[in-house]
């Protein structure tokens, strides 16, 4: 085995991996991420004890311990171009040994949650609602750029998606379950779907401001598909490539949704930071 080149798996100055700024023990292997760089400390102002403060950009890290567990909250910022980031440092930070740069012969699964915001797109999945991600749709196209093999599930449904999205000509959406054993542990009891991840917030999730979109009907296309108990429940920007990049990886991970938007009532939570703190609180909870 070659030794991963310094391009390729980069380090700072201190050893510290390179957006992520932290070192191999600093993080937990249960994983908490968040889109929001604020949210770090809503989530762990719950900590009983925190031990560890970093950032760097987006990136901004808390570890600590909730009773004798130890967890890791990590902001990662917008989009599925910085999950490539957090995903890949995260796997480096447990799973490459940064003094011979080579893959460790044991390999770490980490838990990854992510706790983020989202909108709904029907009516019975109202807003201020919490939701789980049984599988996660990508329409971005970071997978483009890996190899990865759905498994038998996952191609069934990958392929009725693409013949129902067919008029969308560029782009071939790719499809992930969440881990099975973190929906049962904490995803139990929750309005539970396929979430639709997005590169984008505005025409990419069907919203129209000034710029008129190319793909007028995109939120039907969403709302209507149906394929046997499952259907496309909502929308966000981070989910399909966290599930996609930890099964490359072989990590668990688990999505959920703190609905802020009813695309089908066109209407806006008026107290998001109170949905998003009953997420917060109903993930620590059942950890
Ligand atoms: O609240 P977060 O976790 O950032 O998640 C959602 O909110 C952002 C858009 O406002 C996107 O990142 C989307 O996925
Ligand atoms: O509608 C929404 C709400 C939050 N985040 C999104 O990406 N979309």
């Amino acid at each position: 085995m070659q030794p991963i080149p310094e391009t390729d798996l980069i380090l700072n100055p201190d050893n510290s991996i390179y957006h992520l700024n932290l070192l191999p023990e600093d993080i937990a292997e249960t994983i908490i991420t968040v889109g929001d760089p604020d949210r770090v400390g809503e989530v762990s102002k719950y900590f009983d004890r925190i031990d560890l403060k970093k950032g760097k950009r987006e990136f901004i890290t808390h570890a600590g311990w909730i009773g004798n567990k130890r967890v890791t909250v990590i902001s990662t910022g917008i989009g599925t171009d910085n999950i490539d980031i957090v995903l890949n440092e995260l796997d480096a930070l447990v799973n490459i040994d940064f003094e011979t740069r080579l893959i460790k012969e044991k390999l770490t699964s980490l838990n990854i949650i992510r706790i983020g915001t989202s909108g709904s797109l029907h009516a019975d999945i109202p807003m201020d609602s919490i939701l789980v991600s049984d599988y996660a749709l990508g329409f971005d196209a970071l997978m483009n750029y890996y190899t990865h093999h759905p498994d038998p599930i996952e191609q069934e449904l990958k392929t009725i998606v693409g013949t129902h999205f067919s008029a969308i000509k560029t782009v071939s959406p790719y499809l992930t379950a969440g881990s099975k054993a973190l929906i049962a542990k904490i995803g139990y009891g929750l309005p539970h779907g396929i979430t639709a991840t997005a590169p984008g917030f505005y025409a990419p999730q069907g919203r129209q401001v000034r710029a008129k979109n190319a793909i007028p009907d995109f939120l039907n296309l969403l709302q209507t598909f149906e394929y046997q108990d499952q259907r496309i429940t909502n929308l966000e920007m981070e989910t399909a490539g966290i599930y996609a990049l930890a099964k490359v990886l072989g990590h668990e991970a688990l999505s959920v949704n703190a609905i802020l938007a009813s695309r089908a009532a066109l209407k806006f939570s008026k107290n998001p930071q109170k949905t998003v703190d009953a997420a917060i609180q109903l993930v620590l909870e059942r950890l």
